[in-house]
């Protein structure tokens, strides 16, 4: 029989391209940078699948790709994916849940301690020389250890967030999703507390939702209002769930105390956008899953993924174009 056809657009290590080799044909983008779009619609022409972390899979791209079966995003986020037309058109579209949420739960633990702790703007203070002798309490930061943390978006990365915050810092853990979660109730003594009584009680929030038509703006400026003013607000789902002038407004104003970010309306972020100005917020560019082992996990995943696909037993395809 003969193997598939599939371009790889993303970097993958080379036991993950042995793999392919086995169960398919592929080509792949060398670099550097990410791969043009002319060329990946180039690409695309004759190919059965896609291996790809982000690119718009979007009409334009899907009518050049007449061949086209199945699309693999390493990630976990599925917002590049056009769901409408891709249902249309019958493409498979599957991602890779479970294998980066310790990673993403670290670094939103490391964000609530950079911001709280004030570490990035005292790491600058020592290097800059200067620190003098003397207690001074300009530089104190606020506890995390033992106070509220409120998450919105408790699916799988907001639970391990949840487990680290609970058991690690004895936090007491709020949640608000669309649908309760009695498990995770449990596991971490968590209350289900609908949006503006989460944010009304919670020291640290944390935003952990996929980004969909629903979630596009899900936080503004009535939201930031009812934060506590030594609220923590931290970031690591996808920049346009929030209305960043309204977090630059609330920052500036001091209506919450900090904000840690892993991701932005627009990435990269521009050098000259008004949050990258301030003394309160930690900013990360879009790193979450971003250790060794983890992106080898993701890559070797969505490969997976992409073979099963195209072999005819789909595994982890996005719940929306679920048979
Ligand atoms: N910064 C980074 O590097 C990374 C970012 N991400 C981002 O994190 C997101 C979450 O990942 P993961 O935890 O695996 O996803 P899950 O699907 O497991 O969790 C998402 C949670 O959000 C809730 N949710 C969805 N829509 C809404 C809504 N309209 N209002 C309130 N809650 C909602 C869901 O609950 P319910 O359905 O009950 O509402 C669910 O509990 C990804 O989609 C991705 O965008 C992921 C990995 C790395
Ligand atoms: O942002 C990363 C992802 O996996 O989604």
């Amino acid at each position: 029989m003969m193997k598939p056809h599939v371009y790889v657009a993303c970097r993958i290590p080379s036991e993950t391209e042995s793999y392919l080799a086995q169960h398919v044909q592929y080509r792949k983008w060398e670099g550097p940078g990410a791969v043009p779009y002319e060329v990946l619609l180039e690409e695309l022409a004759e190919v059965d699948g896609l291996l790809t972390s982000g690119n718009k899979i979007g009409p334009e791209l899907l009518s050049r790709a007449p061949k086209l079966k199945a699309v693999s995003t390493m990630s976990v986020g599925y917002n590049h994916f056009d769901l409408e037309e891709m249902k249309e058109r019958g493409i498979i579209g599957t991602h890779t849940p479970g294998v980066l949420d310790d990673t993403v739960a670290d670094l939103i633990l490391s964000l609530m301690l950079a911001v709280s702790r004030r570490v990035p703007e005292l790491d600058a203070y020592v290097k800059q020389g200067r620190w003098s002798k003397g207690d001074n309490e300009e530089l104190f930061g606020l506890d995390m250890h033992h106070k509220t943390l409120g998450i919105i978006g408790m699916g799988r990365i907001g639970e391990a967030v949840a487990q680290r915050a609970h058991f690690g810092f004895g936090m007491d853990v709020l949640y608000y999703n669309r649908h309760r979660k009695p498990e995770a109730e449990q596991k971490y003594s968590a209350k289900y507390a609908e949006m503006e009584e989460l944010l009304r009680h919670s020291d640290f929030v944390v935003l952990m939702t996929p980004l969909t038509p629903q979630t596009r703006h899900l936080f503004g400026r009535k939201e930031f209002e009812q934060m506590k003013p030594t609220g923590i607000f931290i970031n690591a789902s996808r920049g346009p769930v929030v209305d960043e002038e309204a977090l630059t407004e609330a920052l500036q104003q001091g209506e919450i105390f900090g904000a840690g970010l892993d991701v932005f309306e627009r990435e990269p972020v521009q050098a000259d956008h008004p949050l990258l100005t301030l003394r309160n917020v930690v900013t990360l560019p879009h790193i979450g899953s971003a250790t060794a082992q983890t992106r080898d996990d993701m890559a070797r995943l969505a490969a997976e993924n992409l073979v099963s696909a195209l072999l005819g037993a789909p595994q982890n395809v996005v719940p929306e174009l679920r048979k």
